[in-house]
């Protein structure tokens, strides 16, 4: 099962993502990635795109597609072919969320970007939703923050309408998690549920 993880900068993602990943990869039958930087080589151009650098209001968006071709080429297609899970976190979702809602680019030829490329379909994708200043609080204590968190709450709430407008869009593939104020135990448990309803029984 090819499982994504979105949502606004601190809402939690990595950190269930991990706890996913430990549970599916008992016996190695999963892979823990994420966008941008999850490939080999893909560190470099990580670093360019978040570093708040770029010029032209286009660079970032085909930095963020050039990152994906080449982590579904060399990471998520093998894997799924080896028939492994695949938990990664952030994908094409977020280049609608906040290249479209965030940067104000245009949502269908960016939408459609992903099947023009032959990117492949997440099964499930997990939209971690909190509130912005919350998150926010989170991100502020853990280090330097990257380009995007440095926007501020005002971006944040824009990228937060567009993971919702999203999900309302998709609501086969798309499962919302409350994360609010509760513990990483308490929304790993809906996490379970979720994909135990959607046909991975945990
Ligand atoms: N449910 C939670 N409650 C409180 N703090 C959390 C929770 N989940 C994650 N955190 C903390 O919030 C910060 C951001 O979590 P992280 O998983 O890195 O989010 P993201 O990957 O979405 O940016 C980290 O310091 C993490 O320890
Ligand atoms: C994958 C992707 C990420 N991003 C942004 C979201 C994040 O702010 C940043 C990725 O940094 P990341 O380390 O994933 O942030 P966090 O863990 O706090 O969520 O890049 C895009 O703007 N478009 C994309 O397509």
């Amino acid at each position: 099962m090819f499982i994504t993880f979105e949502g606004i900068d601190g809402c939690g993602k990595s950190t269930q993502a991990r706890l996913l990943f430990e549970l599916l990869n008992k016996e190695g039958g999963a892979v823990l990635t994420r966008e941008p930087g999850g490939w080999e080589g893909g560190g470099t151009l990580r670093d360019i795109v978040l570093s708040g650098d770029l010029r032209h209001p286009w660079s970032e968006l085909f930095l963020f597609m050039l990152d994906r071709t080449e982590h579904a080429a060399r990471v998520i297609g093998p894997a799924i072919s080896e028939g492994r899970h695949v938990v990664c976190e952030r994908y094409h979702d977020s280049t609608l969320a906040y290249q479209v809602w965030g940067r104000g680019m245009p949502f269908e030829p960016l939408r459609d970007m992903a099947k023009l490329a032959a990117l492949p379909e997440p099964d499930v994708t997990l939209f971690f939703k909190i509130k912005p200043a919350l998150a926010l609080s989170r991100v502020g204590k853990r280090g330097k923050p990257d380009s995007f968190e440095r926007e501020g709450l005002a971006f944040m709430e824009k990228i937060d309408r567009g993971y919702r407008s999203l999900a309302e869009m998709e609501p086969r593939r798309w499962a919302v998690i409350e994360c609010g104020d509760r513990n990483p135990a308490e929304i790993f448990a809906q996490v379970k549920d979720v994909l135990a309803e959607r046909g991975l029984p945990l």
